[in-house]
């Protein structure tokens, strides 16, 4: 491995490039639809950077884009990342109202796509809406029939509720469509046994593998005197994010806290409460990767009652001050609320936020997710299938090495002072005991139909390899993703130095893989060839 710069530059340098960020380092991104956000979408904003580490004749760009052209859309929508392979006309954007066609969409060389983009009315009716056309853009055809939607990049799932929303609205003020009663999808978490039955995790099931025979009071149980610093760095479509140290001796990791409401009937963020067989597959998954290096580690679930603590609540109305918060006020819960609490290590900041010293530390954090995922793969059949920027978190560490087991082989990678981990599999797939859990996708058009960033693309090449079946085993999916990952490498992450050899080294390193990188069939094929095995 290349060792072109010493260790110590880049360690202290990296913790202070992210000391003087730590609105940014800690945001999780999408503003709700009462008033504009403070939390910038960082996806949006980094993306405006212009990015020199990266050549433009390594981008590409004049041939390859996958995004509106913003000036269609009025300049503040937002800026779009590129994709490095699909190609498209820039006069080539125009409605259809023709039913996405997976095959079609997914096909990296299309000659000429049909992206939509909104009418000026269109796009004034949703900002009325949701007061922030710079985050999502509806888009309808002149019978205001809906036919795709431009999210925002990174965290799609509450840019997809407010475009659900902005539908509802739009149809309501036209009296074209009768209304919906609610904005939310079910959720399609799925778990298949070896007989393919679906399978339905009771109260008391979920309790005991809590070690609990009923639910704590979450006062007590997350009680302000257990806890030392702590605040919010973040929230989801599901739920809320704290971070904190651990008031007891020998704790030596910061925790994060993800709080969860569960089987309530009041919709949460533009979302219904999952129950309890809903969140199980994300337990199950988070549970059996935490012993993957490269993978969140968990502590501990619980399951608790009762309203949301003070404290808690305190904390979440500074985050909205300071940062401006999508979710609901938590104040909205009430006695008999269930909530799932999930304690995990405190993994960093999102790769969306981080300053990488230069692109051999982006390099090396590249080849962490490659054996992340290749470990994953071939000891649970894992797909993410969701691995945009914000679900990478990156820390700095003193550590000088990454120690993973993959192949049955020892793999000692530089750490160049970062360490990442992979969050969030909603969308994940996986193989374990023979049961199978996914997310079934298959009717989510809306998100099949997104635009907005290359990420949006890659859904559409997903559900292609899969032919719509998201209960298959396809690595290759894993491999869409890592080509989206060096596409943001390359141009869209943030450099604290480009002018150094060993950047454009890297850079060229980094160019050199995203050419091969889709004849891959899976992160474990990968992996062998970039270590030789
Ligand atoms: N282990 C962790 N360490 C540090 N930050 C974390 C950790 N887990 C989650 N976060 C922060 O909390 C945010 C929300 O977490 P997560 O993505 O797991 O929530 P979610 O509800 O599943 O999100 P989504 O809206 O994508 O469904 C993340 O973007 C990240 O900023």
């Amino acid at each position: 491995m290349d060792k072109s710069s010493g260790d110590e530059i880049w360690e202290d340098s990296f913790d202070k490039l992210l000391d003087p960020r730590p609105q940014q380092s800690n945001l999780n991104i999408i503003k709700k639809n009462v008033r504009l956000s403070y939390n910038i979408d960082t996806s949006v904003e980094n993306s405006s950077h212009s990015i020199k580490g990266c050549s433009p004749k390594s981008c590409n760009r004049s041939v390859s884009i996958s995004t509106p052209n913003y000036n269609h859309l009025g300049k503040d929508l937002f800026n779009c990342g590129l994709s490095p392979i699909n190609r498209l006309q820039l006069d080539g954007f125009e409605d259809t109202t023709e039913k996405c066609n997976a095959d079609k969409d997914a096909e990296p060389n299309t000659k000429k796509r049909g992206l939509i983009v909104p009418s000026k009315n269109q796009i004034d009716t949703f900002s009325k809406f949701s007061n922030q056309t710079n985050k999502v853009a509806c888009a309808s055809n002149q019978s205001n029939k809906i036919v795709g939607v431009v999210l925002k990049p990174g965290k799609w799932r509450k840019s997809l509720n407010i475009f659900r929303q902005t539908q509802i609205s739009v149809l309501n003020e036209s009296k074209k469509l009768e209304s919906r009663n609610s904005v939310c999808q079910d959720r399609k978490s799925i778990f298949l046994n070896g007989l393919n039955k679906q399978n339905v995790i009771s109260q008391q099931d979920f309790y005991k593998y809590c070690n609990q025979g009923k639910p704590l009071k979450f006062n007590a149980a997350y009680s302000q005197y257990k806890m030392l610093k702590t605040h919010k760095i973040g929230e989801g479509a599901y739920g809320e994010v704290f971070r904190y140290t651990p008031n007891r001796k020998g704790c030596k990791n910061d925790l994060v806290l993800k709080i969860i409401p569960i089987e309530g009937s009041i919709e949460v963020n533009g979302e219904k409460q999952k129950n309890f067989s809903q969140i199980w597959p994300e337990i199950i998954i988070t549970k059996k990767l935490s012993s993957i290096q490269g993978f969140a580690n968990i502590e501990k679930v619980s399951t608790v009652k009762g309203k949301y603590p003070q404290h808690f609540v305190k904390l979440w109305k500074r985050y909205d001050d300071e940062k401006g918060s999508e979710n609901d006020h938590p104040g909205l819960f009430g006695e008999n609320q269930l909530f799932v609490v999930l304690e995990l290590h405190f993994a960093g900041s999102d790769m969306s936020n981080v300053i990488f010293l230069n692109s051999e530390q982006s390099f090396y954090a590249l080849q962490q997710i490659i054996l992340t995922l290749a470990v994953g793969e071939e000891d649970y059949q894992f797909e993410h299938r969701d691995l945009h920027w914000g679900n990478i978190l990156i820390k700095s560490t003193t550590k000088k090495h990454i120690c993973f087991k993959f192949n049955n082989t020892d793999l000692i990678v530089d750490s160049k002072g970062v360490n990442i981990t992979i969050i969030d599999y909603t969308l994940s797939r996986i193989t374990i005991d023979e049961c199978c859990y996914f997310n079934d996708l298959s009717n989510d058009e809306e998100l099949f139909q997104a635009s907005g960033d290359y990420q949006f693309d890659i859904y559409r090449m997903m559900r292609n390899e899969l032919k719509n079946n998201w209960s298959l085993y396809s690595p290759k999916t894993n491999i869409l993703w890592l080509s989206y990952i060096i596409a943001k490498l390359m141009d869209s992450v943030k450099y604290k130095s480009i002018n150094s050899k060993v950047h454009r080294l890297h850079i060229n390193k980094l160019k050199e893989l995203q050419s091969i990188i889709l004849t891959f069939e899976s992160a474990a094929h990968c992996a062998r060839h970039i270590f030789n095995l």
